[in-house]
């Protein structure tokens, strides 16, 4: 597996659609196999079980950081320092926000971000052409490894001492990955309920990795659940937002990820879209969207001051920017 470049996003966002996620078997389920489930409802099977794995540690007054020999604590250092430098140059909003945090979440929420952005440049990077899904294998396994303590590089290194140290799962790693699977051959959305699991596998996802790092206040009274579902609440309004205001470009991608359903109702149509005429039909449609990401928001609001309160900040922040971004494109259509 050669080593990846990190190079900006051309804004491409990624991933899509079918749930090999469900959380409870790997021999996971598309939504064709189980026609009677939403999205919705598996992917809080995914949330259950990720709930299960950090309720223990809750109510432990500090996390097991286990000191590794000087020899290793050095490289390891250097290794977190190298995910920090990937951050500060590729991601400097992120990477301001994670200075709001402390050093030792810092650093996790570092090497968590550059696995995610090596990722993404799989399928969204100079090479993305060429990826083949034998290339996605190969990624694949690799993550296995780093899991199971066999990583292949410095960064990968950072990220297998993050989730040794944190009660991180592998499986939103592996459903990031299977959207970009799918996002290889899918640029439509029937629904909202595809569209919903689109925007799980490619910013749930995030939400999920991240509650374990940020920690959940020890004096919250809400159960773990609740606060892993705002977490993905989070993620999947955020990406809502991305994909109401990227539209334009997404399209001359070629790249429709509003749903089919809701725009052929609102008498909209793919050419609608192509020719980026702002109608009254248009603006209509738009309101509805927004009004649901908004919502979503507002779940997700819910859970941020049940963080442990040295991690609350970012994330406040980041719902503050990402809520005006819904206004703008509200103000501006
Ligand atoms: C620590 C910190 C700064 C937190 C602020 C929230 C934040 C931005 C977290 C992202 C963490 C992370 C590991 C990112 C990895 C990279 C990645 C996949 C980013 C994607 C974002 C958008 O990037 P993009 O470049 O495409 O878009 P822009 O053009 O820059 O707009 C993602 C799509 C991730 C989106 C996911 C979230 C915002 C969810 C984060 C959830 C939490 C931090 C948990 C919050 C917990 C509760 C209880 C609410």
């Amino acid at each position: 597996q050669p080593m990846l470049s990190l190079v900006p996003r051309n804004g491409r966002r990624g991933r899509s659609c079918k749930l090999s996620s469900t959380g409870v078997s790997t021999a996971c389920s598309s939504a064709v196999a189980h026609p009677s489930r939403s999205s919705e409802e598996r992917v809080y099977e995914v949330v259950l079980k990720q709930a299960a794995l950090v309720r223990e540690q809750r109510g432990e007054s500090a996390l097991d950081l286990k000191k590794p020999i000087e020899s290793d604590w050095n490289l390891l250092n250097e290794a977190y320092q190298r995910c920090g430098e990937v951050n500060a140059e590729y991601a400097k909003t992120f990477y301001l926000g994670t200075l709001l945090i402390t050093p030792e979440r810092r650093r996790a929420f570092w090497a968590i971000a550059v696995w995610c952005r090596r990722t993404d440049e799989l399928v969204d990077g100079p090479n993305a052409s060429h990826i083949t899904p034998k290339a996605l294998e190969s990624w694949d396994k690799r993550l296995n490894d780093l899991f199971q303590g066999r990583p292949y590089d410095m960064y990968d290194a950072a990220l297998f001492d993050t989730v040794a140290k944190y009660p991180v799962d592998i499986q939103p790693f592996k459903d990031m990955m299977e959207g970009m699977r799918l996002d290889l051959r899918k640029s439509r959305y029937e629904n909202f309920d595809e569209l919903y699991l689109y925007c799980y596998y490619v910013a749930g996802t995030v939400g999920l990795m991240s509650v374990p790092v940020m920690g959940i206040a020890p004096e919250s009274k809400a159960s773990t659940e609740t606060v892993y579902n705002a977490a993905l609440a989070l993620g999947i309004a955020n990406q809502l937002t991305n994909i109401l205001r990227d539209v334009g470009e997404d399209a001359r991608r070629g790249r429709i990820y509003l749903p089919q359903e809701e725009l052929a109702l609102a008498g909209l149509s793919d050419d609608d879209i192509f020719r980026g005429k702002v109608t009254d039909k248009w603006r209509n449609f738009m309101k509805g969207q927004i009004k649901r990401a908004t919502k979503i928001f507002d779940e997700a609001e819910k859970g941020v001051g049940e963080l442990n309160s040295t991690s609350r900040w970012p994330v406040w922040a980041s719902l503050l920017l990402y809520r005006q971004i819904l206004d703008t494109i509200e103000a501006n259509d």
